[in-house]
């Protein structure tokens, strides 16, 4: 096989995997698995606006990476019945790239910027009268012919998805009339997402072992999907095709996830803070730089999780290992 012939079949498999990431995500309320919150004030509102036939209010949508924020943008475009256009903070770099994708929109339609609080200041302030009023004003040529042209937008709704609220700006925090936040899954809850994606996988399994894989999670749908993918393999390759709990059991510890859902980045993080520094107190740029991992990264995707679950404690001085974590990881707890 040729250079040109193996390019040209990855990008194929990948296509597929695409596909099915894309046939994997929900497209209506009632196929949305859990956030039964979220979901029961977003049919309200959605019921509402339709109602009275206006565009929904912009809607700020925050929590963990994994959860279904991008999906659930998308759903709320369906479900008002109106296209979805998708951008996110970091693409935009300079105020026009930000009205060129507002100059598209058509009235009623969704714009749904991911990691909005990564845009830079100068969009972000346009989003204010746009947000507010439904214009723009903009300076147009250069120079002394440099002049403000007033821009009217048709109604919109904006959906915003941002892993931490805490770090958008007061004003365009408070411009969404809607604030969603996205919480880790129940295991049930996954287990029935789970349960939904094998049948998309067309997959055997059986409940019990939906369920193992769903606890083992870290209650994150994109991860739940992952781990299916691989115990899948595990299932074709190693067993007769079918997921029970023990055919999940082995491939997750193949896969270095434990009994209680911690990953090996996990493991490296709390081992790193009992072996190195006595269970802490430690601050997270210690920890990012002893697991070489972003200090965002760590903040975002694992120190949640390990704090809901118990395994870490934020302290004044620091993130501070617990006995329960100790415990689990098999090492004896000494503390003054
Ligand atoms: N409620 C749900 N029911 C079924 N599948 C879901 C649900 N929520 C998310 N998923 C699946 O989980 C995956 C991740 O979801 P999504 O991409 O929407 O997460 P996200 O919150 O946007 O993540 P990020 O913050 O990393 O952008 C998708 O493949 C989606 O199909
Ligand atoms: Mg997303």
């Amino acid at each position: 096989m040729n250079e040109e012939e193996s390019r040209l079949l990855s990008s194929e498999a990948e296509q597929s995997e695409e596909f099915l990431e894309k046939s994997l995500r929900p497209q209506y309320l009632s196929q949305y698995i859990g956030q039964d919150k979220v979901k029961r004030e977003l049919e309200i509102y959605i019921k509402a606006a339709k109602q009275r036939e206006e565009s929904l209010d912009h809607v700020l949508l925050y929590g963990p990476p994994g959860l279904g924020k991008t999906t659930m943008a998308m759903v709320i475009a369906n479900e008002m019945m109106v296209n979805i256009k998708t951008t996110s903070g970091p693409a935009i770099e300079k105020p026009g790239d930000l009205v060129a994708i507002l100059n598209e929109l058509e009235p009623g339609d969704v714009l749904f910027i991911d990691e909005i609080h990564r845009l830079p200041r100068v969009a972000e302030e346009l989003l204010y009268s746009a947000m507010e009023d439904f214009y723009v004003d903009i300076m147009v040529g250069q120079g002394p012919n440099a002049h403000p042209v007033h821009f009217p937008l048709p109604p919109f709704t904006l959906v915003g998805a941002t892993t931490r609220a805490g770090m958008l700006s007061a004003p365009l925090r408070d411009r969404f009339g809607i604030i969603c936040h996205m919480e880790y899954y129940e295991d049930d809850d996954l287990k029935e997402i789970v349960l939904r994606s094998a049948d998309i996988f067309a997959t055997d399994i059986v409940e019990s072992g939906a369920f193992e894989i769903a606890r083992r999670s870290r209650g994150t749908p994109r991860i739940a999907n992952r781990l299916l993918k691989r115990v899948r393999d595990f299932a074709q390759v190693e067993g007769n095709g079918e997921i029970d709990i023990q055919l999940a059991d082995e491939a997750l510890k193949m896969l270095q996830v434990d009994h209680k859902g911690l990953d090996y980045v996990d493991q490296k993080i709390l081992r790193t803070m009992i072996e190195l520094y006595n269970g802490g107190p430690v601050g997270l740029t210690t920890i990012a730089v002893n697991i070489s991992e972003e200090t965002e990264t760590v903040e975002d995707m694992y120190e949640p999780y390990l704090i809901q679950k118990g395994f870490i404690k934020r302290t004044q001085r620091g993130r501070v290992v617990t006995e329960f974590a100790y415990e689990h990881l098999g090492y004896d707890f000494y503390k003054e």
